[in-house]
């Protein structure tokens, strides 16, 4: 088990982590997911020893890691561009940590083609261990990364944007293998991403990190449907946030959430009496295929987002710039009281 305790990192007069806290349990596939400058390279770079932070603690199974030199803390680290060695072959790659471990290099030939080969089976690359790593796909570029790492047998493997490099198709059949490999392993991987459905795809639990905090962590059906606050709702871009008073609530202090797929359609004034409901401006549609948004701006500017599902269509046929109101179920708001 990982822990980061109270873990802080400024950078000049810019506070990058400020007082962290952080668990991946033991055996957990963690994502964490944050927006560009939320601080995801900084907490990785300071849990693989790269940088120290200025506050805090880092614990591996309750043994401090933090101060230890990177080679020294049993971390494998996937970064984001790969990494390879574009002279040597595939397993030449794969070989080369347990060739030049600075704790416990591997000299005999055998062992290192023996754990080499087993390493490249696990990543579904058997029979490429002869290739140049210039002449293998982007997704099989990545298992060979993933494959370097976990020769050496790491306590915890952090991925940085693992999956940024690939397309979209080859993206989500690694979302499978690495979601595969990691189970068959049994070590914890903390894969680090901006993307929300990456997120929430891969993690058991996901960790969302804004403005250098941890706003909440938790399994992604529970984070999904209940957001603890404001700022973790945005991050699942599913929500609409908006100030209460624009439904004619009484306290304009609160923002109220509800999601995309939560909120209904009606022509002005002919909502029914028990549901909440506020005006806005219809602005566009986009087609997705099996599902449609629709785009609302209301009175007082905030964007508001309806999703349609094609097989249960709720929405009636729009006009651009006509005003509708959109309603929904008081029990599918949530309320939050910081202000955004
Ligand atoms: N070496 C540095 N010197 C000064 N400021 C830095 C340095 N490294 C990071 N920062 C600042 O710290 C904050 C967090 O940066 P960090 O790179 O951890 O964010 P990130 O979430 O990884 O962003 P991205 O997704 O864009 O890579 C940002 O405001 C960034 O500008």
């Amino acid at each position: 088990m990982l822990t980061l305790s109270r873990v802080s990192r400024r950078y000049g007069g810019t506070v990058a982590l400020d007082g962290v806290d952080f668990v991946v349990p033991e055996n957990t596939y963690m994502s964490l997911l944050g927006a560009s400058g939320s601080g995801k390279t900084t907490l990785l770079r300071l849990i693989s020893g790269f940088e120290e932070p200025d506050a805090g603690e880092i614990a591996i199974d309750g043994e401090r890691i933090d101060g230890k030199a990177p080679h020294l803390r049993d971390i494998g680290f996937v970064f984001q561009n790969f990494a390879l060695f574009p002279h040597l072959t595939v397993a030449q790659n794969v070989a080369f940590g347990l060739r030049y471990s600075a704790v416990s290099p591997v000299r005999d030939e055998a062992e290192i083609a023996g754990r080499t080969q087993d390493a490249l089976q696990l990543v579904g690359l058997d029979g490429f261990g002869h290739r140049s790593v210039s002449a293998i796909s982007g997704g099989q570029r990545q298992r060979v990364a993933l494959a370097r790492t976990l020769v050496t047998e790491p306590r915890i493997v952090l991925l940085d944007e693992p999956l940024g490099a690939l397309d979209a198709n080859l993206r989500a059949r690694m979302c499978d293998e690495l979601k595969a490999i990691r189970e068959r392993l049994g070590v914890s991987f903390l894969h680090v991403t901006g993307s929300e459905t990456e997120a929430l795809t891969m993690g058991d639990k996901v960790a969302v990190l804004a403005n250098g905090r941890i706003v909440q962590s938790d399994t992604p059906d529970v984070l999904f449907s209940s957001p603890r606050n404001a700022e973790a709702a945005r991050h699942l871009n599913a929500w609409n946030i908006f100030d209460a008073g624009l439904c004619g609530a009484a306290s304009e202090a609160v923002r109220l959430a509800v999601r995309f797929d939560q909120i209904d359609v009606a022509p002005q004034g002919q909502v029914p009496s028990d549901r909440p409901h506020l005006s806005a401006k219809y602005l566009t549609g986009e087609f997705n295929g099996p599902t449609a948004l629709a785009f609302f701006r209301s009175k007082d500017g905030t964007l508001m987002q309806v999703v349609d599902h094609l097989s249960c269509p709720r929405l009636p046929a729009l006009v651009e710039g006509q005003s509708y109101d959109l309603h929904f179920a008081f029990d599918a708001a949530r309320q939050f009281q910081e202000a955004v």
